[in-house]
């Protein structure tokens, strides 16, 4: 544990905790000391010496154990102090590295449990503790020198007694230890579905769900509450056996120091202070024997953060320099946890024109953008952006290449000014109005009370779907990027709404290199080239003339996706 803690704060913090182990060790042996000093103060006492200098020795030792108690909380708390901001740090400079594709939405529950609850158990380590531990270990080991000193065959029957009191604290922490996992999981996953039932909660309410029908949380909590009870189970008897050895060892000392006693061997003064000096022997095992929940925990929560900071970030040689605002796919598969969802994909978009990413749903078209945008890195095949292989990029400067437009976007709780300016945070107001303007966003602050310094909510509460799409494309004029990685919204939009997406894509797309997941039929028409998907492989690829000509797949989605849309206009009728 104190290796794996070690590890975590790396080695700048090692002399630090060295130091603080050496103070809780020095505060264990005076506190033995000064248990074992009650041994000859009742000895003089019981037998009627002069008592004075033993008590002097006693208050000195206890003074000493008062001073190390201060110090070794000092540097305990220091080094917890230390351990806080470091894994902060740690924590926050790693994720930031991490590939995007890492964050999925359980990750990042978890995320949250560890940077919140987690680092505060792994702080308790060095500030709290740590200490009870180095104490069962360094009190009761100074007790049992003392006792070989007053009479060496109680020493004996003490030190007899250690390997099944080591035995009773293994045999309970691996009891507990799978139980700890199995409660883990199940509190993971608790905590998982919980966060997933908030967010669906529009969802669910739209379907007449409550809490009490939505299965997946249902299910997560029983398996927790059914993990709790055979947890409690399995270490009910653990935790009982430890408490029952302690005493145990406690009976055998007596049991032997008392037929020392009736044999001659050891006298009265001496058996007491032996004895009252066994009761404190035991005492800082049971005060271990308490922490060990939260011991196991905060291990639990080091081995998680651990697991955080060993993730690979996607390596970058930060050599590349852009050329011509391109795209170009060569050979790229890609696979989701094993299962392939690209093959074999090669394509080229060539700078300044717009090419229409097309096919069913489910074909790879969002996998191929995330590609490009280095969310994960591909399988096999390169990809390759303005000239240069993405992995050669700095992620700074890929991301200078890129501007892209979710079909989700999402805005952040400020003004609809402020959640533009996140496309360039320099850039002055009258940039970020003129980007609203281009992109038709000056229409939505004229309608909303308070204009550009509207409050536009947590995830965009206040705007409708096309016009979130509209601040996200205000966002990509602003940034600049030559290239633009877009995802057309599907979702029906009004006639108004429509027309003014369109402007704004039209003006987005002027001078730049566009590539677009496209699912209005306006696009894909006037696209430079046409791609289309069919599980994950490139089937067909040319202009829409070139496409219909070939009377093959793409005709077939054109004339499906045309009929389609004539249904839906006459179906009003
Ligand atoms: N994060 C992920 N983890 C695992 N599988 C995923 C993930 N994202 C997508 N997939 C799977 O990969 C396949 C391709 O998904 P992708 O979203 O790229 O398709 P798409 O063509 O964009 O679909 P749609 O038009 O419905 O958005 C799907 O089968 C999907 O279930």
């Amino acid at each position: 544990m104190i290796g794996e803690l070690g590890a975590v704060l790396g080695p700048e913090h090692g002399a630090r905790l060295r130091r603080s182990l050496l103070a809780m060790a020095v505060y264990g042996v005076l506190q033995g000391l000064s248990f074992a000093m009650l041994v000859p103060v009742l000895r003089a006492l019981l037998s009627g010496e002069s008592v004075g200098p033993w008590l002097a020795a006693f208050a000195a030792v206890v003074v000493a154990t008062a001073v190390a108690s201060y110090v070794q909380a000092q540097y305990g708390y220091a080094v917890g102090l230390a351990a806080l901001r470091t894994l902060y740090h740690r924590l926050g400079d790693h994720v930031a590295g991490l590939p995007v594709g890492w964050f999925s939405a359980d990750r990042v529950g978890r995320l949250g449990q560890l940077v919140g609850k987690g680092v505060m158990d792994v702080m308790s380590v060095p500030a709290h503790l740590l200490q009870v531990v180095v104490s069962a270990v360094a009190a009761p080991a100074t007790v049992l020198v003392c006792m070989f000193v007053f009479d060496w065959r109680l020493g004996l029957a003490a030190l007899l007694t250690a390997p099944f009191l080591w035995l009773a604290f293994r045999w309970t922490q691996s009891l507990v230890q799978r139980s700890d996992t199995a409660m883990d999981d199940a509190g993971a996953e608790g905590a998982d579905r919980v966060v997933e039932f908030a967010r669906q909660q529009p969802s669910l309410r739209a379907f007449g769900r409550t809490a009490d029908g939505y299965d997946l949380l249902d299910d997560a909590l029983v398996r927790q509450r059914s993990t709790l009870r055979r947890l409690l189970r399995t270490t009910l008897p653990g935790l009982g056996t430890v408490a029952l050895t302690v005493q145990l060892a406690f009976t055998a000392i007596l049991i032997a120091g008392c037929s020392l006693a009736l044999g001659g061997a050891v006298d009265v003064p001496e058996l007491v202070g032996v004895l009252v000096l066994a009761v404190r022997f035991t005492e800082p095992l049971l005060a271990a024997a308490d922490v060990g929940g939260e011991l196991r925990m905060a291990r639990g929560s080091l081995r998680r953060i651990k697991a955080v900071l060993d993730t690979p970030p996607l390596p970058a040689t930060g050599t590349a320099r852009a050329g011509e605002p391109s795209i170009e796919l060569d050979g790229v598969g890609f696979a989701y946890a094993e299962r392939p969802v690209l093959r074999d994909v090669s394509l080229t978009v060539a700078p300044r024109t717009v090419t229409a990413l097309v096919g069913p749903s489910g074909s790879g078209k969002t996998t191929l953008t995330r590609l490009i945008a280095r969310f994960w890195d591909a399988g096999s095949g390169v990809v390759r952006v303005s000239g240069n292989d993405v992995r050669d990029y700095a992620p700074e400067e890929l991301m200078a290449q890129l501007s892209i437009v979710f079909q989700d976007v999402y805005l952040f709780e400020g003004t609809l000014e402020d959640n533009i300016r996140i496309g360039r945070p320099e850039a002055t107001d009258e940039e970020v109005r003129e980007a609203g303007r281009l992109a038709r966003v000056d229409e939505i602050a004229e309608r909303l009370p308070g204009g550009w310094q509207a409050r536009v909510g947590e995830a965009g509460a206040t705007l409708s779907g096309g016009e979130r799409q509209r601040v996200s494309i205000a966002r990509a004029m602003l940034k600049d990027a030559p290239i633009v990685l877009l995802d057309e919204a599907t979702a029906a939009l009004d006639p108004e709404n429509e027309s003014a997406l369109i402007d704004a894509l039209a003006t987005l797309a002027r001078d730049r290199t566009l590539l677009v997941i496209a699912h209005r039929l306006t696009t894909i028409a006037a696209a430079d080239q046409i791609v289309m998907l069919e599980g994950g492989a490139v089937v067909e690829r040319g202009t829409h003339q070139e496409l219909l000509d070939l009377d093959g797949r793409y005709a077939a989605f054109w004339t499906e996706r045309t009929r389609a849309r004539g249904w839906r206009l006459t179906q009003p009728a």
